[in-house]
């Protein structure tokens, strides 16, 4: 926590009764995490956010709005002497570096080195159920993009962009952080009847000056595994707060994340047998056994326990889907930041086949919600695959079911601040106890637990089987940071 020197008189209005609650006190400012700590000479607490996610200096001031779970507070702090003056500048700039304080230096550098290079962006591109999916969106919503100021959250190659100018857009900001957007200049000059209409921007979004609400549309391909993977939602959210006007319009406009059991014999085998060359007892006259469970427990875990298991991501079989899903829908037009950074999705799947639950197959889709049409972007198995195939969280330890059991559980998905997330797994499910048949047989629980990496998943699979042209061969690898 960070005390700023200096006096400060303070005004804080809370949105419920729109009255000031401490209008005129002098008052002590500390900066804690992402938010205000406000106390009266008496140490009394007058105010306290967990985050400040718009702030603008003005005149001898600063206001800060907080938006909280329940409530939305703005917080008017005025210097009444040279010191406090200078200590709201330095505020100002911590807070304009959202993005720095909620990522590791080292995972930001990998991240947007990742996205600096041309391959990486192509594979996007060539992703074409993705790239055709954003185009007919955008191009069948021209009336919300004619003449309209649109802003591109991401726009590593300006290809969205490119899109929002061929519906009419009069201006797009395409805002990109890393040093792909030189590339996007080149490709916007090499365009000039679109490329006019755009201006390139390299800078973090939440580092962005620019007008606030002075922006029409927000475009964004903010998704990664999971939907949530590379925190970029936050990104997307942030430029809403920021630049979006009220009653603006979002591509897209709601994420959902669906979650179900799956039964798959053959991958669970395959990560047990991956431990078997430690079964050994005579490996060149040495026993290897003892190293088998803990090998065992690394495979299950990716040799990294304290970051949890290895995530699987690869094209499914919908015939593994033992339940209907559980789904968790994000609308991107109210959710808050904070929302994001702890996501927990009840599990509860009445089973209807027998067989063992191996753990649960995740994926997402995205809505497209224009004046004139509506469209999803999804990434369920069997449809057509795109570069975000599906990914599945495996058990150490199948669960069996039988028809009529009700399995039950959670999904629950902690961000982190190398941009990703841990998911914990509960499932639970009634069974019978062991050695108890007929009616003398007691229902009693089963459960098991894992926690999963999201950020680095074990790519299964590197190519996408369904469309056999641009995308096939384009491979997604492993060494991935992002996708
Ligand atoms: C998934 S890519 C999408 C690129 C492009 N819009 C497309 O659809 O092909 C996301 C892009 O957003 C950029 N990005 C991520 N976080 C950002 C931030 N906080 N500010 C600005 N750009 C960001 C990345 O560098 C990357 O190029």
């Amino acid at each position: 926590m960070m005390k700023l020197g200096g006096k400060f008189v303070v005004q804080i209005l809370s949105k419920e009764q729109q009255v000031s609650v401490g209008d005129g006190v002098q008052v002590d400012v500390s900066l804690q995490n992402e938010g205000v700590l406000i106390n009266d000479h008496q140490g009394d607490v007058l105010y306290q956010s967990n985050s400040s996610d718009r702030a603008w200096m003005a005149g001898d001031g600063m206001l800060f709005i907080s938006l909280e779970r329940d409530s939305i507070s703005v917080l008017v702090l005025r210097s009444i002497d040279p010191e406090a003056e200078a200590a709201l500048g330095e505020v100002l700039l911590q807070l304009q570096g959202k993005f720095d304080r909620r990522t590791e230096e080292a995972s930001a550098d990998l991240y947007f080195h990742y996205y600096s290079l041309l391959p990486h962006q192509q594979n996007m591109l060539q992703d074409m159920i993705r790239t055709g999916t954003y185009y007919a969106s955008i191009m069948g919503n021209a009336v919300d993009f004619r003449d309209k100021v649109v802003m591109d959250v991401g726009a590593g190659s300006g290809i969205l962009s490119l899109f929002a100018a061929q519906a009419g857009a009069r201006k797009v900001y395409a805002v990109e952080a890393s040093n792909m957007a030189a590339s996007a200049n080149i490709l916007k000059n090499a365009n000039p009847a679109l490329g006019a209409r755009i201006e390139v921007i390299q800078s973090k979004i939440e580092d962005l000056n620019l007008e606030a609400n002075s922006v029409d549309v927000l475009i964004s391909e903010p998704m990664g595994t999971l939907l949530v993977n590379e925190r970029m939602l936050e990104t997307y959210l942030h430029a809403r707060d920021r630049f979006l006007k009220p009653g603006g319009r979002m591509f897209p406009q709601t994420g959902r994340i669906h979650v179900a059991a799956f039964t798959d014999d053959l991958l669970y085998t395959e990560m047990v047998n991956k431990a078997t060359f430690w079964q050994q007892n005579s490996f060149f006259g040495v026993d290897l056994s003892s190293l088998f469970q803990p090998a065992l427990d690394g495979y299950f875990s990716q040799a990294r326990p304290p970051d949890g298991h290895q995530v699987v991501v690869d094209a499914i079989d919908p015939r593994c889907l033992i339940s209907a899903p559980m789904s968790h829908a994000v609308d991107f037009g109210s959710a808050l930041e904070n929302d994001l950074h702890d996501i927990v999705i009840p599990l509860h799947f009445p089973m209807a086949v027998p067989g063992n639950v191996h753990g649960v197959a995740c994926w997402f889709d995205v809505l497209f919600d224009g004046s004139s049409s509506q469209r999803w972007l999804s990434t369920a198995p069997g449809v057509p695959t795109t570069h975000w195939f599906q990914l599945r969280c495996v058990l150490s330890q199948p669960l069996t079911v039988y028809p009529g059991a009700e399995l039950h559980g959670e999904l629950r998905l902690i961000a982190h601040k190398r941009q990703s997330y841990d998911i914990h797994l509960r499932l639970s499910v009634p069974s019978l106890a062991p050695g108890r048949v007929g009616s003398d047989a007691w229902p009693c629980l089963r459960q098991v637990t894992g926690k999963f990496d999201l950020k680095e998943p074990y790519y299964r699979q590197l190519t996408m089987p369904y469309w056999g042209n641009q995308a096939a061969g384009s491979s997604v690898p492993s060494e991935s940071p992002a996708l």
